[in-house]
């Protein structure tokens, strides 16, 4: 297992330049007690990964009078334990609907075809087996980074596992993303600043992963991050693998990852206007773009070269051209074409059956923690929110304090005359209104939380 006490060369976090490479006590850190508990006892070989295959899988929505618009068109694909997929393409091509559709996040509007097959089956992911994490960070940004894993742990996690033992999964999960300096810091946001945007994607996908999920979707991973920054997130993703030694099967929608992100991927799917134009190995991707005319100029990165010769939204110079001086729509029909002859598609489907004919053993669904547990976790979490929220607590406080004095010197003394009835009458329906609007201010705190809760799920 030495393998697993290698650093990536390039692990590096660009918010903390002074520590480029994790020290070997770090690594040591990391890979602690749990991992090296479920590794000896080969806890993690004797159950089976996610084998996930799609064929002809078209998702259609509805265009008003005109019917229905199709937005992926007959795709198909695989995707292995052990291995990162990577979904690339121009924007509004379908990623984020390829990914919705493979892990049943569809909404009941958009209507789909075709089969998606789980080990080679038609099933449900059971709980636990996957995990998905969203484009958004949805995190209480007055939570601690701690804070924020462990509730979700205690959330999450099924009441057969005590305590400690879920606080020990949630450290360790926070040591495998890299977190341990940062436990103690806020998540922060506008107007309060915490950890910094790559550490908020590591964190959410530390809550997405302490179920140890075998099957992970990840919707834009790296947006809004720079290349460092990116890269260190997804080395992070990519290394979980061998850290937990789990055999994860990974699918990301990226937009533009640099080089070296790219190399993190073992398969790529590109698509453009729901159609895929390449899917197979990202080391043979470079070779049929080139030997089908599309050379990546040198000097350019070469996932660059891929999206950008398949994005048809903007006009392309075509004097200075794609192959021949071709429109984008030629250049992708051509593409689409010669891939759907090419050698890697056949490989690909010869891959697909090879993967359906397997004998394998069905799901066991997961559990979490029961429904008292959930309500006291969430209300013990949302008190913290709001005891750290200033204008919840701290501001309401005071301004009910100026509302009784004000009010305590304007009704002082008013008498037991049957006057006072009616002034006494005025200020308790002054209280309750004055009561009940500002118990609507809290609403949009109320809305925050709620994502959070739904975002468990
Ligand atoms: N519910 C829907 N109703 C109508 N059109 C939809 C719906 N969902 C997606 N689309 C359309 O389908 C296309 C693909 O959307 P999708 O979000 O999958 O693209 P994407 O490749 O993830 O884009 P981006 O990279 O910009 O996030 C877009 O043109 C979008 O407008």
């Amino acid at each position: 297992m030495s393998y697993l006490l290698q650093p990536h060369a390039n692990d590096c976090e660009p918010n903390n330049s002074s520590k480029i490479l994790p020290t070997i006590s770090e690594f040591h850190t990391t890979f602690d007690v749990e991992a090296m508990k479920s590794i000896e006892t080969g806890e993690a070989n004797q159950e089976e990964g996610v084998f996930l295959t799609w064929k002809d899988l078209w998702v259609t929505v509805s265009n008003g009078k005109n019917g229905r618009k199709p937005i992926l068109e007959g795709v198909k694909g695989y995707a292995k334990p052990g291995q990162l997929l990577a979904i690339m393409g121009p924007s509004g091509c379908g990623k984020s609907t390829l990914l919705d559709a493979l892990a049943g996040r569809l909404s009941s509007k958009i209507k789909q075809t075709g089969n998606i097959l789980i080990n080679g089956h038609k099933q449900a992911l059971a709980y636990g087996t996957s995990a998905y994490v969203t484009e958004d960070d949805t995190i209480l940004t007055t939570l601690t980074v701690g804070e924020a894993v462990y509730y979700s742990a205690q959330l999450q996690l099924p009441d057969s596992m005590s305590k400690s033992e879920k606080k020990d999964r949630a450290d360790f999960t926070i040591r495998e993303m890299g977190l341990q300096d940062a436990v103690d810091t806020r998540i922060g946001g506008c107007g309060s600043k915490g950890i910094s945007g790559g550490q908020k994607r590591r964190v959410s996908i530390c809550i997405e992963i302490l179920t140890r999920p075998k099957l992970l979707f990840l919707d834009e991973p790296t947006s809004g991050l720079d290349s460092a920054a990116s890269y260190y997130v997804m080395s992070r993703i990519s290394s979980l693998n061998q850290k937990d030694g789990i055999q994860r099967t990974i699918i990301a929608s990226i937009h533009q990852p640099s080089n070296e992100v790219f190399q993190l991927f073992h398969n790529l799917c590109l698509l453009s206007s729901g159609k895929t134009v390449y899917f197979g190995p990202v080391s043979a991707a470079n070779k049929f773009f080139s030997s089908n005319g599309f050379p990546c100029p040198s000097l350019q990165n070469p996932s660059d070269h891929f999206v950008k010769t398949v994005n048809k939204d903007f006009v392309q110079d075509t004097e200075k051209g794609l192959a021949g001086g071709l429109s984008t729509e030629e250049s992708i029909h051509i593409l689409a074409k010669l891939y759907d002859s090419s050698e890697i598609n056949h490989q690909v489907e010869k891959e697909i059956a090879q993967i359906i004919e397997r004998d394998s053993v069905s799901m066991v669904n997961g559990s979490h923690a029961n429904f008292y547990t959930q309500c006291l976790i969430l209300t013990r979490r949302s008190f913290l929110n709001m005891y750290r929220e200033v204008g919840y607590y701290w501001l309401r406080l005071l301004i009910y304090g100026a509302l009784a004095l004000s009010l305590g010197t304007m009704f002082f003394d008013i008498g037991s005359s049957s006057e006072s009835i009616q002034a006494r009458g005025s200020l308790l329906v002054f209280v309750v209104t004055f009561l009940t609007f500002i118990t609507v201010g809290g609403f949009p705190s109320f809305v925050e939380d709620m994502k959070v809760k739904v975002a468990f799920k």
